[in-house]
């Protein structure tokens, strides 16, 4: 199977905050990273691995921190010289992005409607004002012109994402909405700017487990249709599972295993992807009648990090080698882990867990 092609290449990415009085804080260290057209790739790991700072080095949204990279290009248009201006065209109308928490992404003084149509005015040509002082103090004194193109396209991606009664929702405000509308309401904002891809960061953590299924399933579609591809930031692995196509899992800043999320899920490969499998129920390689598992111990503090892998304190094989610079291997064209065991026992271990794996459904 050919891959479709790539949207966004990551090559070698380190983020490090600098630090007046003490050592630099090293969040994210050679980062690769590829999404490709029409993907929901889920990027996982714990909370401080990295997840977020890589998101945000991609819209390079990080004023305070040093940002290197060998390759960092959307669409093959290199993102690391981009003039904040030019970013600024990137941000929204080429990359969109949902944030976590919704109140605070929203403005709460402002419709949602009225929010959703602005963006689309800002990124489409409909030949509306994009907010002179004038235009903004007649939408607040006298509301907003329902009868505009922008206003007609906001509900009806309010429609699209799944919020009944669009057109009486639209006029509302983020706190008269829940939870789990308003990252819907937050969905329809990064579609309006017609994205080629959305960057969503733990969209659904604060939601409950149905409603966090329903937009997830939600979303999942809603890329199909719009032909968007998805970064799905999530700690989450059961997420993953369920709505990704690729996988990439990092820890402590650094990527420990990616793939097609069947190969991940049928054929952990790293230690640390395996404990993140053991600790969710549906996934675990132990039978039912024991304890899920989780991996003791916590990641390195990213001001003073081991030399070498950053999970060898924790991993239950670890050996000489892993104070040694992370080693990538191929195991198959499109599954890759870096770890040093990998390359010790290569036959024995990976082989024997194919066998112990065989019989794991993932699910569609
Ligand atoms: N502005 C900053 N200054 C200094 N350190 C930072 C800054 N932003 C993030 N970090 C550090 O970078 C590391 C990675 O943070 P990041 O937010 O990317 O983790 P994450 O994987 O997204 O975690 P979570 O799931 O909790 O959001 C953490 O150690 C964090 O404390």
């Amino acid at each position: 199977m050919t891959n479709p092609d790539p949207l966004l290449e990551m090559r070698n990415l380190a983020v490090t905050f600098p630090v007046d009085d003490g050592p630099d804080v090293r969040a994210v260290e050679s980062v690769d990273l590829t999404l490709h057209e029409g993907e929901v790739h889920g990027l996982v790991g714990e909370s401080g691995s990295g997840k977020s700072v890589t998101a945000r080095a991609i819209l390079q949204l990080l004023d305070d921190a040093r940002v290197t990279a060998s390759e960092l290009t959307f669409e093959s248009v290199n993102l690391l010289t981009q003039s904040e201006e030019e970013m600024r065209s990137v941000r929204g109308a080429e990359i969109g992005m949902i944030f976590q928490d919704s109140l605070s992404a929203l403005n709460p003084v402002m419709t949602v409607g009225e929010q959703i149509a602005e963006v689309v005015r800002h990124h489409t040509n409909t030949g509306e004002s994009t907010g002179t002082l004038s235009e903004l103090r007649r939408k607040y004194v006298t509301g907003t012109d329902e009868t505009s193109a922008s206003w007609e396209r906001s509900v009806e991606l309010l429609d699209m994402v799944g919020i009944p009664d669009a057109s009486t929702r639209a006029n509302e405000y983020p706190h008269q909405l829940s939870g789990g509308q308003r990252q819907r309401v937050m969905i329809a904002q990064a579609l309006a700017g017609d994205p080629s891809i959305i960057i969503a960061d733990e969209p659904t953590t604060a939601l409950d487990v149905t409603v966090e299924a329903d937009i997830l399933a939600e979303l999942r579609d809603l890329c199909d249709d719009f032909d968007v591809s998805v970064l799905l930031i999530t700690h989450d692995l059961g997420v993953v599972a369920e709505t990704c196509d690729r996988v990439t899992v990092m820890y402590s800043g650094s990527v420990m295993e990616k793939g097609l999320t069947d190969s991940i899920f049928t054929h952990p490969s790293h230690p640390y992807t395996e404990g993140l499998l053991q600790s969710i129920p549906e996934y675990s390689l132990i039978s039912n009648d024991s304890e899920l598992q989780t991996t003791p111990g916590s990641a390195p503090d990213p001001r003073d990090r081991p030399n070498g892998c950053p999970f060898r304190d924790r991993c239950p094989i670890a050996f000489d080698a892993c104070s040694e610079p992370l080693p990538t291997h191929s195991i198959t064209d499109d599954h890759i882990i870096r770890c040093h065991d990998y390359a010790r026992d290569r036959t024995e271990d990976v082989s024997s867990k194919y066998q112990e794996t065989q019989e794991i459904e993932v699910s569609e």
